[in-house]
């Protein structure tokens, strides 16, 4: 039997002893506590804090009218706004409802009370407020713990590993290589560095080496002369003539051909460029930030990248945890992205539904935190409700049946494939310790990810 301690605590203000009494029987789901007048019904607010209160607006000295029950109402909310209050009334019940309503009742029951119909009025205000409860303390958590390097949200230990990394080598100076799969914050990251650095006032300039070109890539980095190709109609300087003084950043340094790799490094070593079809050489001083998501290790393993330019470009070396290896930031930043396009694009969407929750917090985000972010996006320009539903974000593999478990089968696979996916980011995709932990052999493993079409 549950602990009665440990149940929601349900006040109920009522002064006919006997519905008082039925209450208490009523629902065994909660500790119910009953007061009888206002100033029992305060102490008992005050000793429970309760998330909900039922109210009869009858009460003594007035139990043929509304005014002492309204002067509850209103007193209830004033020592604790968040309070649920359902108010129960007979007496001219259409406006007692709406005036309670304006004063900031959740809902309204009439009397005689039917018992099932307030049982599921209480049952939905507790869901709701443990909801609100809930994203207050996330949104306090965004605002305060959950942001660091001014606008990284996470409330992970990992990221906030690398988050403290990143503080401690912005100020130095030296080359930083960011390591991380697509979408991770690698450029959010690289700004931070930047950010944080002495050279924050001085231009930041990124460029995206994967982007562009192999033709083009040597003239976007070191600009040209006029004249120095067809097409080359007015000098321009590159982006690391642009970053003198401040920072630049080299996205997917790992595309950079071989031959423009010993260009970068002879600017690395010297510290002046060359125009394309210019003689001068030209000073810049500037800080490198890289990122990758390829394995450096192996394309300098089989001569694909220089290992004299890597050792300059990775004076300090911070690896970015996936998405899936962050436990709840994923539906950390689906309530922010949730909120921030709400406000952009002017939708009414408030939040998220349970089962978007769920969804998010059991989905592996292959593209981590951009894919969620344009997941989000999409999902706030086509929700048709406040809350964002799972089936919104058009999860691939999120059927219908599968975000309402219809039946048993449905609900074991559901829990199978969370305790799975959890799992495996606690052992870090290790197979042998994920099926460790999840008291199953290895080879139960792979036939429930083969079966459920998870990645290992
Ligand atoms: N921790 C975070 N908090 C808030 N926003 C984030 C966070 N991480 C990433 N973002 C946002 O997600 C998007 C992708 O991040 P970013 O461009 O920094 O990733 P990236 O690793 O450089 O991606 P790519 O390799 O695809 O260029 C951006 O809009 C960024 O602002």
């Amino acid at each position: 039997m549950t602990d009665p301690a440990t149940l929601p605590v349900l006040l109920v203000v009522e002064d006919d002893e006997g519905l008082q009494r039925q209450l208490k029987w009523a629902y065994d789901g909660y500790k119910v506590v009953s007061a009888l007048n206002r100033a029992e019904a305060l102490d008992l607010l005050r000793l429970h804090e309760p998330a909900v209160v039922t109210l009869d607006l009858g009460l003594p000295p007035d139990p043929d009218g509304t005014t002492e029950g309204f002067a509850v109402l209103t007193e209830i909310l004033r020592l604790k706004p968040d309070t649920k209050i359902i108010v129960a009334s007979g007496h001219g019940a259409h406006e007692s409802a709406l005036h309670a309503i304006a004063l900031g009742a959740y809902d309204f029951c009439a009397k005689p009370v039917d018992i099932d119909q307030l049982g599921l009025i209480v049952a939905r205000a507790f869901h709701l407020h443990a909801l609100e409860a809930e994203n207050q303390r996330l949104e306090a958590q965004a605002a305060d713990g959950g942001t660091v390097l001014g606008r990284i949200i996470t409330a992970s230990p990992a990221m906030l590993k690398v988050a403290r990394t990143i503080e401690r080598v912005a100020p130095a100076d030296v080359s930083v290589m960011l390591l991380g799969a697509s979408g991770t914050g690698k450029e959010l990251l690289a700004r931070a560095v930047h950010e944080k650095s002495r050279r924050a006032s001085e231009p930041f300039i990124a460029i995206n080496c994967a982007a562009i070109p192999e033709n083009l890539l040597e003239a976007e980095l070191f600009g040209f002369e006029r004249g120095a190709f067809t097409g080359a109609v007015k000098t321009t300087p590159g982006k690391i003539e642009m970053a003198s003084g401040g920072t630049l950043f080299l996205d997917e340094i790992g595309d950079v051909p071989l031959p423009l790799q010993v260009k970068l490094l002879r600017f690395l070593q010297e510290r002046v460029i060359e125009r394309i079809g210019g003689r001068q050489t030209i000073p810049v001083d500037l800080r490198i930030v890289c990122a990758t998501h390829q394995d450096l290790g192996a394309m300098q393993a089989d001569g694909r990248f220089r290992e004299d330019l890597y050792y300059r470009l990775a004076e300090m070396v911070v690896a970015i945890p996936a998405l899936c290896e962050r436990p709840g930031d994923a539906v950390l930043l689906a309530r922010h992205f949730t909120r921030r396009f709400a406000r952009e694009l002017g939708t009414p969407v408030t939040g998220l539904a349970p089962d978007a929750v769920d969804a998010i917090d059991g989905y592996a985000w292959p593209g981590n935190v951009r894919e969620l972010e344009n997941r989000i996006k999409r999902a706030v320009i086509m929700a048709e409700g406040k809350l964002l539903g799972a089936l919104d974000l058009d999860l691939p593999g999120l059927s219908e049946e599968a975000c309402e478990a219809i039946n048993l089968r449905a609900a074991r696979e559901k829990a199978d494939r969370r305790a799975i996916h959890q799992a495996l980011i606690r052992t870090e995709h290790n197979i042998s310790g994920a099926a460790k932990l999840l008291g199953i052999s290895r080879p139960t493993l792979y036939d429930l990810l083969k079966q459920y079409r998870l990645n290992a």
